[in-house]
C-alpha cells in the first residue's frame, strides 16, 4: 500500500549539503552578530541567544560559528539562521538547490494523491522560502506541513515522529520518511514509520551504513 504522507528531509535528501553549507552558511556567518544586535526585541531571537549560553554578542557569535564549523544542528543556531535566510531569500540574495529528480517527483507524488511534509533541522522559517525560491519555480504549495526541531523535536528521537504522526492524524504505518541519515531513519522506524534511506552521489551518505533500511539513490525510484 502506498503511504498517505511522504515526509522529507532536506539537506542530503532533496538538496545538496554543499548548497546549504557553502551557500546558506556563508550568508548567515557574517550576518549573525548584526542581526542579533538589531533584533534583541524579537522574543525568538532573545530566547535563541539565551540558549546559546553566550554572555555578549561576541561570545554568542563565537558559539554559533563553532556550531556551524562542527555541523552541530543546534536549535538556537537554526532559529537565527532561518530568520537571516528568510530575509536573504526575500531580498533575492539566495536561491534554493534541489537535485534534478526532486521537483518532478514531488509534483508526480502530489498528482497521485500522496501528501507531502518536511521534517528538517532547518527551521520552518527557512523551509518556506527554500521551497518557494527554486530554479524550478515555487514548489512551496506542494508541501502541506512543515516540522523542525522546535515543533517536533530531535530528528534522532522516536518521540518526535510520534508527535508528527499525531499532527498529521495518520497511523505511523502510513507515513514514509526519506532521509540521508541512518540514525534519523532508525528513530522513524522505531516509531512505526516506514523509513527509506537516500544515498546520493557526492554526499556523505555515499559511505553511510543504512543497515536494514531500504535505500534509494534518486526519488525516481519511488515514483
Ligand atoms: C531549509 S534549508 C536549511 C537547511 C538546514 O539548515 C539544515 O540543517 C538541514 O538539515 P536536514 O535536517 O534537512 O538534513
Ligand atoms: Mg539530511
Amino acid at each position: 500500500m502506498s503511504p498517505a504522507w511522504i515526509v522529507l528531509d532536506i539537506e542530503g535528501t532533496t538538496s545538496s549539503t554543499e548548497s546549504v553549507h557553502v551557500g546558506l552558511y556563508a550568508y548567515a556567518r557574517t550576518r549573525l552578530g548584526p542581526y542579533i544586535d538589531a533584533h534583541r526585541d524579537d522574543p525568538e531571537v532573545a530566547d535563541a541567544v539565551r540558549e546559546t549560553g553566550g554572555e555578549t554578542t561576541g561570545e554568542t557569535v563565537a558559539i554559533l560559528h563553532a556550531w556551524m564549523d562542527g555541523d552541530v544542528k543546534a536549535t538556537p543556531l537554526k532559529t537565527l539562521q532561518g530568520k537571516i535566510w528568510a530575509d536573504g531569500f526575500a531580498a533575492g540574495d539566495l536561491t534554493a538547490h534541489f537535485f534534478p529528480d526532486v521537483p518532478p517527483a514531488l509534483r508526480d507524488w502530489r498528482r497521485r494523491g500522496r501528501r507531502l511534509a518536511v521534517f528538517s533541522s532547518g527551521s520552518v522559517a527557512s523551509q518556506r522560502p527554500w521551497f518557494r525560491h527554486t530554479p524550478d519555480g515555487d514548489l512551496s504549495a506542494l508541501i502541506e506541513r512543515r516540522f523542525d526541531t522546535v515543533n517536533a523535536g530531535s530528528k534522532r528521537e522516536p518521540a518526535s515522529y510520534d508527535r508528527i504522526a499525531a499532527a498529521l492524524e495518520s497511523p505511523p504505518g502510513e507515513l514514509l520518511f526519506l532521509s540521508d541519515v541512518p540514525a534519523e531513519l532508525d528513530a522513524a522506524a522505531a516509531a512505526g514509520w516506514r523509513a527509506t534511506g537516500v544515498r546520493r552521489a557526492g554526499e556523505l551518505s555515499e559511505r553511510a551504513d543504512f543497515g536494514a533500511h531500504l535505500v534509494i539513490a534518486s526519488f525516481e525510484e519511488l515514483s
